[in-house]
């Protein structure tokens, strides 16, 4: 009765490991490292490096592990990367997870959990965006998540297995005891920028356009904090060993910040006013993303408990400060 978690050395799989041990699950985590790092994986879970792609791999950690249940966070994530290569997104998003799905199939998982994105909607004209809204993803990365969205669906109506899709926001901020954070090797997400720049990592960071169609011009999205979307997975599982209806649910709070007002809040919270420069837009990044988010409360009894941007952002500036520590005891 052990969980799978793919991409469990990086940063939302190592949380949601985290949140399986507290609830007394077993754990083993599967990740290439290209991203994540060893040490990231939580103490308590057993660790295999290799690729989720892998299907004898895969078949084995299943059979040796005695694994019943798959979540399904290992892919590449960003949007503009997407952009420049596709045929790579394509290939770690979606071939890849489909060589995992076969694997899961052909050793009878019962239960999967996937990390699908607000990017599978677009540029939706309608704000907020219901699970129910037409996918037309803009870029490349929320293409590639929509098709393994679509192969699970199909395979779940062929194969005895039950599936939540959940479509994150944007997720930010860091485990509130400090046991986890964002480290990815190449940070592109506003959050984390910020707070690299607040701690002195970065000298500067620019706001990436300034002439969209939103009251102080500047790009809105919907913040969630990664502890409480570690705990829609428990919760998501739990649903789905209780026989829960295959299912996609949104993942965000149902209110959305500008680039402005986030940047705000990191100076407010940090007390350091840097410096900001304004950029050209980035491609691929649409103009407002905010979660219609009753649907995960009614299935799931979802209840965030860190819904305040001033919350994550605290808990991303203290996870900042902890990583140039621990730079400092390494060097
Ligand atoms: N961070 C966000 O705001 C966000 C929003 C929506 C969806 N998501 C999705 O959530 C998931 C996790 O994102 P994250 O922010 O934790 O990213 P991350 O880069 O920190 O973690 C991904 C992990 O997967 C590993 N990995 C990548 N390809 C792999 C492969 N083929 N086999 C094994 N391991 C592999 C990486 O080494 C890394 O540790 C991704 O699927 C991402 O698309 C993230
Ligand atoms: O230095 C920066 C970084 C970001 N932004 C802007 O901030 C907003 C948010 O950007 P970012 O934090 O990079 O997140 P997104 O591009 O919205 O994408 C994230 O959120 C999506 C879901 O909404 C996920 O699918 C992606 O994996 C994840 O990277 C966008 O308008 C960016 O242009 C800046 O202006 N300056």
């Amino acid at each position: 009765m052990t969980v799978l978690v793919t991409g469990g050395a990086g940063y939302i799989g190592s949380h949601a490991a985290l949140a399986l041990l507290d609830g007394g699950r077993d754990v083993v985590v599967l990740d290439n490292l290209t991203q994540g790092h060893r040490w990231a994986v939580p103490a308590g879970a057993a660790f295999v490096e290799g690729d989720c792609g892998d299907e004898d791999l895969v078949r084995r950690i299943i059979d040796e592990h005695d694994v019943t249940a798959i979540m399904h966070f290992a892919g590449s994530i960003i949007v503009p990367d997407s952009v420049i290569y596709p045929l790579e997104y394509y290939r770690n998003n979606t071939v890849n997870s489909r060589a995992l799905l076969q694997a899961a199939v052909d050793s009878g998982i019962r239960h999967f959990i996937f990390s699908s994105t607000a990017g599978v909607y677009g540029e939706p004209n309608a704000t907020p965006i219901n699970e129910d809204f037409a996918l037309k993803p803009i870029s490349p990365y929320g293409t590639s998540k929509m098709m393994t969205e679509k192969m699970l669906a199909d395979a779940a109506i062929a194969h005895d297995f039950n599936y939540v899709a959940l479509r994150y926001f944007n997720v930010a901020g860091a485990d509130p005891k400090g046991r986890a954070g964002q480290t990815s090797r190449k940070a592109t997400h506003l959050i984390k920028i910020a707070s690299q720049t607040a701690t002195g990592v970065r000298p500067q960071m620019a706001i990436y356009g300034e002439d969209y169609q939103t009251p102080d011009g500047t790009c809105i999205r919907d913040y969630i904090h990664v502890s409480d979307l570690a705990n829609a997975h428990v919760l998501a599982l739990e649903y789905l060993e209780r026989g829960g209806e295959s299912d996609v649910m949104n993942c965000g709070y149902g209110r959305g910040f500008s680039v402005r007002e986030v940047i705000g809040a990191v100076k407010k919270v940090s007390g350091v006013d840097f410096s900001v420069d304004l950029a050209e837009r980035r491609p691929g990044d649409p103009q407002s993303l905010v979660a219609g988010a009753d649907r995960i409360r009614e299935k799931l009894g979802w209840v965030p408990v860190h819904d305040d941007l001033e919350v994550i952002v605290r808990h991303a500036l203290d996870w900042e400060q902890s990583l140039k520590t621990r730079e400092v005891n390494a060097a």
